[in-house]
């Protein structure tokens, strides 16, 4: 299987990717990481670990790591993630104790420990911890076998008109990560918006039957309210799974290889991930962008990964 990091800020959409690398045979979560976002650092690590004891994941380490963007202030996420940031279903204690590592240290061990290409890193939050780890370690960019992140978008922004919420909360951790020379996946929002949790989609997942289907329905529920009020969207948009989904299977989205750079000081445009479209693509381009969802294959994929699951408790 593939050996991933999952890099996250749940945040109800962390909460799903992190249930579908679970239990997709096809990836291994070696270690998980938080870093603030969503909500604070505090926050966003605390429904990490209860989420692990929903799903009962064990023997994977948890590691939490920047408590603040490299430069800016921080900027959370309340109105769609709530004042916990993961408002909706009550959340169990934690039982899973953190590693007593940073993440950043667990991102350069776990990269370091394991051979050339083994570890895919799969950011679903702001860059930070990404960013410091190439900084503290930069042998980790040509150990790494790429980096799938969900954030940015090549026509579309939520943050702002042009900039997305996990790129614009550290935009020079963002420029860091996206111009280091490792090959870069961008799942931005003009793929994530197509991966909607329709009416259909919650019922096959309420029909899994099992906690943690229940659960994920209940994320879903608050999810698309506060997705309905705040931005208009008749069904949520659950964007960070299909970060994972790409590594499970690249067919479960088309891709296409193009410049991305970071507007670092654009009064308008701060934060957004410019992306040259302009064929042809240079033959050293790195990075690439997803474009279209097969989003059948994709939610097959989360309700496989909850069948698999089962019932934990
Ligand atoms: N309005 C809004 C703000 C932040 C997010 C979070 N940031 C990314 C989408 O912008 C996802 O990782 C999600 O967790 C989603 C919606
Ligand atoms: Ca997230």
């Amino acid at each position: 299987p593939r050996k991933i990091i999952l890099d996250c800020d749940p945040g109800h959409d962390d909460a799903i990717a992190m249930l579908l690398a679970h239990g997709n045979p096809d990836v291994e979560l070696v270690a998980v990481t938080t870093v603030v976002g969503n909500q604070t650092l505090e926050k966003v690590t605390r429904n990490a670990l209860s989420v692990a004891r929903i799903a009962n994941i064990t023997g994977v380490p948890f590691a939490a790591g920047c408590s603040r963007p490299l430069v800016r202030t921080i900027e959370t996420a309340p109105e769609i993630h709530g004042e916990s940031g993961i408002d909706g279903p009550v959340m169990p204690e934690p039982t899973l104790a953190l590693d007593e590592r940073h993440a950043v240290d667990l991102i350069i061990d776990t990269v370091m420990v394991h051979e050339p290409g083994e570890i895919t890193l799969v950011p679903t939050a702001g860059l930070t911890n990404i960013a410091m780890a190439a900084r503290k370690e930069p042998r980790i960019v040509e150990r790494v076998r790429e980096v799938v992140l969900m954030g940015g978008g090549y026509h579309t922004g939520n943050w702002s008109p042009v900039a997305e919420f996990n790129i614009k909360i550290d935009p020079e951790a963002a420029h860091i990560v996206f111009n280091e020379p490792w090959p870069v996946t961008m799942v931005g929002l003009d793929l994530t918006h197509q991966a909607l949790a329709t009416p259909d989609v919650l019922e096959r997942i309420a029909k899994v039957g099992t906690g943690p289907a229940v659960f994920v329905g209940e994320l879903l529920d608050f999810f698309g309210a506060m997705y309905l009020e705040a931005q208009g969207f008749a069904a949520p948009p659950v964007h960070d799974p299909c970060a994972v989904a790409y590594v499970i299977d690249p067919d479960v989205m088309t891709v296409r290889k193009a410049p991305v750079d970071i507007e670092l000081t654009g009064t308008l445009t701060l934060g957004m991930t410019v992306t040259d479209l302009r064929a042809p693509a240079p033959d050293d381009c790195h990075t690439q962008v997803a474009v279209d969802l097969d989003h059948q294959r994709f939610w097959d994929l989360v309700v496989d990964a909850l069948q698999r699951i089962g019932d934990v408790r």
